[in-house]
Formats: C-alpha cells, sequence, structure tokens
C-alpha cells in the first residue's frame, strides 16, 4: 500500500518519453529501505548522471530498474510502457560495477559480448549470422576486437569495462545504465567511454551513468539526478547539479575549498574559485566574488 508519509516529497515525474521512475521504494530483505519515494524521469538522446555518496542507493535504483530487486511501492516504465516489458524485449542493458562481476569465471572476451544476444536467440540458444555481425561490430565499435580470444579475467580493469560496453551494444539496449564505469580506468580510456556515450546519445538512447567524478559530469551529461536514499534533485544539469544540491546529496562527504584573495591573486581581483570533492576529479565553480557562481565545465552540456 502507498501510505502518504508525513513530510513525503512531493516528487512525481514530469513528461519524458524514455525512463520514467515513477515513487519507488525499495526495502531489502534485512529491513534495510534503501530508497524511499524515488521519482525522476529523463528523455531519449540524453546522458544523465547519477550521483550520490556511497550507500545512497545508485545501484539499487539500477537494480530495481532491471527487476533484480522488488520494488515496495512505485513503478518504473520505459518508453510508456512497464519496465518488466520493456526487459522482455531487450531494451534495457546494464553495465555492472566491476565489484559484482566474477572475473576467474573462465569465459572469453567474444562469450561475454555474445551473452548481449541471449535476449535476442531462440531457446537453444543457436547463434546466427546477424549474432555474430552484431558481436564483431560491438567489440570494434569499443576498440577491442583484437582481443576477443583472451580470458576476460586477463584483461585489465578499463579493458573489462570496454568489453561490457560491448555486451550491451550486442544487446542493442535503448536504455544503458552503467554503474560507475569510470572507476579504475584511466583518463583515456575515460574519454572514450565519454564519445562512444556522446555517440549513442546522438542515437537517441538513454544513458543513466552513475560516477564519483563529479568533475567530468558537466562535461559531458545534459542532466543529473542526486540521490541520498531518494531523488534529491532531478534535471538539467545546468540546473540541478549545482553547489547547493550538491551539498545536499553529499554532507559533510564533500570537500570543499575556496580560493581568493591573496591565495588566487597579486592583485585587488575579488573572483574566487571553489572546488567541490569527493574523490579524485574535482568539481570548480568559478565565482565573481559577489555569490554569482558559474560551473567550469558547464558549457558541455546539451539542453535536452
Ligand atoms: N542485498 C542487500 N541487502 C541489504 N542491504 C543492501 C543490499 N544491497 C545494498 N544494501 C544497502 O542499501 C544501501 C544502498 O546500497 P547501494 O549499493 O544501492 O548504494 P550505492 O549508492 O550504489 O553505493 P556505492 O557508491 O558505494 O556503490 C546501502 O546501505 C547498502 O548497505
Amino acid at each position: 500500500m502507498n501510505v502518504p508519509l508525513k513530510g513525503r516529497r512531493a516528487t512525481t515525474a514530469q513528461g519524458g518519453d524514455g525512463l520514467r521512475v515513477d515513487n519507488i521504494s525499495v526495502t531489502y530483505r534485512n529491513g534495510h529501505t534503501a530508497l524511499r519515494n524515488a521519482s525522476f524521469a529523463i528523455p531519449r538522446g540524453t546522458i544523465t548522471a547519477l550521483v550520490g555518496v556511497n550507500g545512497s542507493g545508485k545501484s539499487t535504483l539500477f537494480k530495481s530498474i532491471m527487476g533484480f530487486v522488488p520494488l515496495a511501492s512505485g513503478s518504473v516504465s520505459i518508453f510508456g510502457e512497464p519496465a518488466r516489458e520493456a526487459l522482455k524485449k531487450n531494451l534495457v542493458a546494464y553495465v555492472p560495477q566491476s565489484e559484482d562481476v566474477d572475473w576467474n569465471f573462465p569465459v572469453l572476451v567474444e562469450d561475454v559480448v555474445m551473452m548481449g544476444r541471449y535476449g535476442h536467440m531462440n531457446f537453444f540458444r543457436m547463434t546466427r549470422a546477424v549474432d555474430r555481425e552484431a558481436v564483431d561490430a560491438a567489440l570494434e565499435r569499443v576498440g577491442m576486437a583484437d582481443f576477443r580470444k583472451r580470458q576476460i579475467g586477463e584483461l585489465s580493469g578499463g579493458q573489462k569495462k570496454r568489453v561490457f560496453l560491448a555486451r550491451a551494444l550486442a544487446q542493442e539496449g535503448q536504455i544503458i545504465l552503467l554503474d560507475e564505469p569510470f572507476t579504475g580506468v584511466d583518463v583515456r580510456t575515460e574519454e572514450a567511454i565519454i564519445t562512444l556515450l556522446q555517440g549513442l546519445r546522438d542515437e537517441g538512447r538513454v544513458m543513466l551513468v552513475s560516477t564519483h567524478n563529479l568533475g567530468s559530469v558537466p562535461r559531458f551529461c545534459d542532466r543529473a539526478v542526486l540521490v541520498n536514499r531518494t531523488v534529491l534533485a532531478a534535471g538539467l544539469t545546468a540546473e540541478t547539479f549545482t553547489k547547493a544540491n550538491l551539498e545536499k546529496a553529499f554532507g559533510g562527504v564533500l570537500r570543499q575549498f575556496i580560493l581568493g584573495g591573496a591565495e588566487l591573486h597579486d592583485d585587488a581581483d575579488t573572483r574566487q574559485v571553489t572546488v567541490l570533492t569527493d574523490d579524485e576529479r574535482p568539481f570548480v565553480i568559478y565565482g565573481d566574488g559577489n555569490g554569482n557562481d558559474e560551473a567550469a565545465a558547464k558549457k558541455g552540456g546539451r539542453r535536452k
């Protein structure tokens, strides 16, 4: 039963013909409620960042969209129909966190990518030419074609991520959920993944990407969803990924440095630089010293 709670947020998702999460709550079997009344909507052709502290419910949100954990209340719809219908049609691809994968499982790179085709195959999982072509194209697109006969466990962290991205591509997922795709990858691989995601966005797909790299969010994400056991803010990056919302989402975890005056200038310039970070990639905000802030990398996002 969906009983209105005292102080419950009026967060019903608005619009969007892509992914829509409406007032979902998830309680694990040990009684822990990881998400309560979480709502947001994201349209097609967008990249959305999912940010929040450790344990704020990002993976739980992915798992609830995938139907891996039951909803205590609320609903998820995809392209206007219930998520379970979209899942049956293989419209949703999930790139899990590295820790969730057993890398000792003896399987070749090309077999991992072929798993993305399973939903398109018949009961006997007979591979057809179209499946092999999809695997070849996906491996090529992520630059891993030369590694196809390698054991997945032998690859570097960044290479493994690219293989799982290839699996999502081979699946032809229209909604792609990526759980921390940049953790443990070098800057070059991160750039390659971002370029790939931008290409997928331009094809009209929906990407939801959890990340602790706050600095790269305004550069490549059109939208952001900030969570802490519920959705605190969701919308266009320029309007949502603000210092005030980040402080709300990260609380004491976020480290903040404000540089100004003689620390930054050798004249009377009043401008300031605010650096917010919970991780290795800081988010930099330039201010004029009169409380007017401008995020360093905001120009990269698109209005969608
Ligand atoms: N299977 C489970 N059973 C019970 N509690 C769980 C389970 N999985 C997660 N939790 C709890 O739910 C909360 C949210 O976890 P979740 O993994 O969704 O967080 P997260 O935002 O993805 O964290 P991180 O940034 O560390 O990956 C945490 O308090 C976690 O301990």
